[in-house]
Formats: structure tokens, sequence, C-alpha cells
């Protein structure tokens, strides 16, 4: 039986079908991200002709170190394609992001682009978001009083700390991280405006209606779901 590892790798191979020469690509962000676009630049090292635009430091570093074009929104505002893993898939490509803390800009890539393609293995599927802790990116004065708010709607928060032991997570654009449930979302729309709404939250981790296609590799295949696919 493959590891979880061999099984990104499946599932960022087969997104590398989806490039094209010429084309704009969004980086994403997180382990699954990092095996595509290291492939990605073993192409561009083969003469492949793409420019990057990177969802956080880390990627836009690693896809410079790899000979990929990293270019920013000042010279592109649309994006062509995005491969970016996720922490949970759901019916309708409901997803929750920001695992590695990395949430916010991958939703400003992701809104910028024309395809947004999630990438990663099967234990990923799920019927019901909220089993993965939702991350809340905010603003770090205003964290105990979003949090306040967020007992309010039923989420409990942790502050994200750093894996180093250096104290909070800080993101890129430092922010906190706050981390919510395991929880059970029933309506992740509704969800989002309510905590969209609370003043001092930068973003939240459910990206609703932004992907058009999820490349999940299972023990036998990749397969591909779109927003209608059964999650099975
Ligand atoms: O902030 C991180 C991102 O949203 C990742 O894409 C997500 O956490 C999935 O990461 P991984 O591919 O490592 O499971």
């Amino acid at each position: 039986m493959p590891t979880q590892d061999e099984l990104k790798l499946q599932a960022a191979h087969e997104a590398l079908r989806f490039i094209e020469p010429g084309m704009v690509v969004g980086l994403g962000s997180g382990s699954t991200a990092t095996l595509f676009i290291k492939l990605l630049g073993e192409k561009v090292k083969k003469g492949l002709v793409i420019r990057g635009i990177a969802s956080s430091e880390d990627s836009a570093k690693l896809g410079a170190e790899l000979g990929i074009p990293i270019i920013d929104f000042h010279s592109a505002t649309e994006i062509d394609v995005t491969i970016d893993g996720a922490d949970e898939v759901a019916p309708g490509l409901a997803l929750i992001k920001g695992g590695g803390g990395k949430l916010l800009r991958e939703k400003i890539v992701a809104s910028a682009s024309k395809k947004f393609i999630v990438v990663a293995d099967a234990s990923k599927l799920v019927q019901t978001l909220g089993k993965f802790p939702l991350p809340i990116e905010v603003i770090p004065m205003a964290q105990p009083l979003v949090s306040k708010k967020l007992e309010l709607l039923g989420l409990h928060s942790k502050i994200r700390q750093a894996k180093d032991g250096s104290g909070n997570y800080i993101t890129d654009e430092g922010n906190l991280i706050l981390d919510c449930g395991p929880t059970v979302i029933e309506d992740p729309i509704a969800l989002g405006e309510k905590i969209s709404a609370i003043t001092g939250v930068v973003e939240h981790g459910l990206f609703i209606n932004f992907a058009n296609l999820a490349l999940i590799a299972g023990e036998s295949e990749v397969k591909q779901y779109t927003r209608e696919s059964q999650i099975p």
C-alpha cells in the first residue's frame, strides 16, 4: 500500500498535466503543493516557460531556488491555474485550508485564479467540514476580542504555536492564527460570513466555491472530483 507521502506525490504529479507553456501558475503552500513546485521546477529546468505567483514566502523561496520565475500581482492580475493542497475536501469542493498557516495569501491567489486545482491524498476527503480545526487569521491586538466572539458562534479557539517552540506562530502578514474546533460545520457559507463579520478577523480557512477540480490520490489511482462529484 502506498504511503501518504507517495499518494501526495501522485496527486502533485497529476497536476502537471494542467500546466501549459506561457501560463501564470499559482503556487500553493504545504507539503503537497511543495511536491508540485518541485516537479514544476524540474519541468522549468528542461525548458518549460511559465511564471509563478506564490501563496507564501516559503513557496516563493522554493520556486525561486528551483529557477521558476516568481512574479507578483504588479506583473499579472490573473492566474491561469493554481495548484494547492487542502486540509479537508467536502462535497461541492468545499475546503478547509490553513493547516500550514498560509490561508490568507492562498485565498488571495485562489481569488485571482481562472482554475483552482486541489491536490491531496484521499485521507482529506470528508462528508462534513470541521474535524480539522478551522484556522482563522487575526490581527494580534484584536485576538482576545475575536476569541470571545468566536465562542458566541460556538467556536472554541486556541492561538497556534510555532513548531520551533519560539512562541505564537506568526503569519507572512504578521498576524496570529486561531485554530477553532474540532466542530461540525453544517453550513460553511453562513459560518464563513459570521466569522468575516468579526472586526479583527483578517481571513478564515473556509474556501467555498474556489476549487474547480480536486486531484485525489487513493490506493489505486488519482481520481478527479468536480463540484458535482459524490465524495465517497
Ligand atoms: O496553510 C497551508 C495550506 O492551506 C496547505 O495547503 C494545507 O494545510 C494542506 O497541506 P498539506 O498538503 O501539507 O497537507
